[in-house]
């Protein structure tokens, strides 16, 4: 038995080239074992790139990627991941049942159990050949097939993107449940905010092919503050954008609103004569992720949790 290593995923330097341009740069972080992890960014912005090197589908052109502590160059990191690919490939002449057969002849921690499980639920026949099935029908077979791997982490490519609302519930549901007893990684990427916001308690955040923010969602949030007030002519008060990082800021008319990470105590506004002329609260999860992703130029916020130590 190996020991199992505390990060699921450590990635230094990371990068990935197509022909001169760069889909994933300087891509650093850690992840570590049992999270829930979304990743999340804007069309083109690197995540199936990022994954596509985790599932040894595609070689990185720079950097170094351990995954549970295994280089992802050695093929003995195949037995402890499972990818759910964003077309969910699999063979369309085989059966359901015989789609099975082949995840437990090549799979040796194989769990029939839960596999056919996930099949039944959906009412998916066993002896339909997957080449006839509908497209929420084929990715709750690619669901069983990577569930019945029962890998250390998973590897899931916008996975509920095709699913109808109760599938989508189910199968999260059964996710959770999943991590929860046998503290399986997961890594999803996804543009549904509120899923990501439901189900996962660990953040990273892509753009431009770069790493823009990365850490615990518990610890992201409270970084981030929304302020809104009156605007200084036409600009944000020069007190935030001095003292504070701003991410993103709007003027509108004679008002301002700002989502900043507070480097300091903010002056609250209580209304007295002197007092600073705006409000401050906390933004939600899904004001911080839209305005990441509009702001690519914004600081990176890599919280320290999330951060990789490059060796000496
Ligand atoms: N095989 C390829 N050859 C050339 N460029 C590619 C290739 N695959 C991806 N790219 C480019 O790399 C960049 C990142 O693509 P990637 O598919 O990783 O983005 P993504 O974040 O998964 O996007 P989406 O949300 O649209 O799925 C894009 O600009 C894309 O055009």
């Amino acid at each position: 038995m190996h020991d199992p290593s505390p990060w699921a995923i450590e990635a230094e330097d990371l990068g990935k080239q197509y022909r001169r341009r760069w889909a994933l740069q300087e891509c650093s972080f850690r992840l570590p074992a049992g999270r829930v992890c979304a990743m999340v960014g804007p069309n083109g912005a690197g995540k199936s790139t990022f994954l596509g090197i985790a599932a040894r589908l595609l070689q990185p052109s720079a950097g170094n990627l351990r995954l549970c502590g295994v280089p992802v160059s050695d093929p003995a990191v195949l037995k402890r991941v499972a990818y759910l690919a964003q077309n969910k490939p699999l063979y369309p002449r085989f059966t359901v049942a015989e789609t099975l057969r082949l995840g437990r002849e090549l799979n040796p921690r194989w769990d029939q159990s839960v596999a056919e499980r996930i099949v039944r639920s959906g009412n998916v026949p066993l002896d339909a050949r997957v080449g006839t099935l509908s497209g929420g029908q084929r990715t709750r077979v690619a669901f069983a097939v990577a569930f019945g791997k029962r890998p250390e982490l998973l590897l899931l490519d916008e996975p509920m993107s095709d699913l109808d609302p109760l599938a989508r519930d189910e199968l999260s549901g059964l996710l959770m449940a999943e991590v929860a007893e046998h503290g399986t990684t997961v890594l999803m990427s996804s543009h549904m905010l509120a899923e990501v916001e439901e189900m996962c308690d660990y953040l990273l955040v892509l753009a431009g092919g770069r790493l823009r923010m990365a850490g615990p969602t518990d610890a992201l949030v409270p970084a981030h503050m929304l302020v809104t007030g009156r605007a200084v002519g036409d600009r944000v008060p020069a007190e935030l954008t001095e003292r504070h990082t701003v991410v993103e800021s709007r003027v509108s008319g004679r008002q301002f609103s700002a989502l900043i990470r507070p480097e300091g105590p903010l002056p609250s506004h209580s209304g007295a004569p002197g007092d600073a002329p705006w409000d401050a609260m906390p933004p939600s999860l899904e004001e911080i992720l839209l305005a990441c992703m509009r702001s690519p130029d914004a600081p990176a916020l890599i919280m320290d949790e999330a951060l990789k130590e490059t060796a000496a």
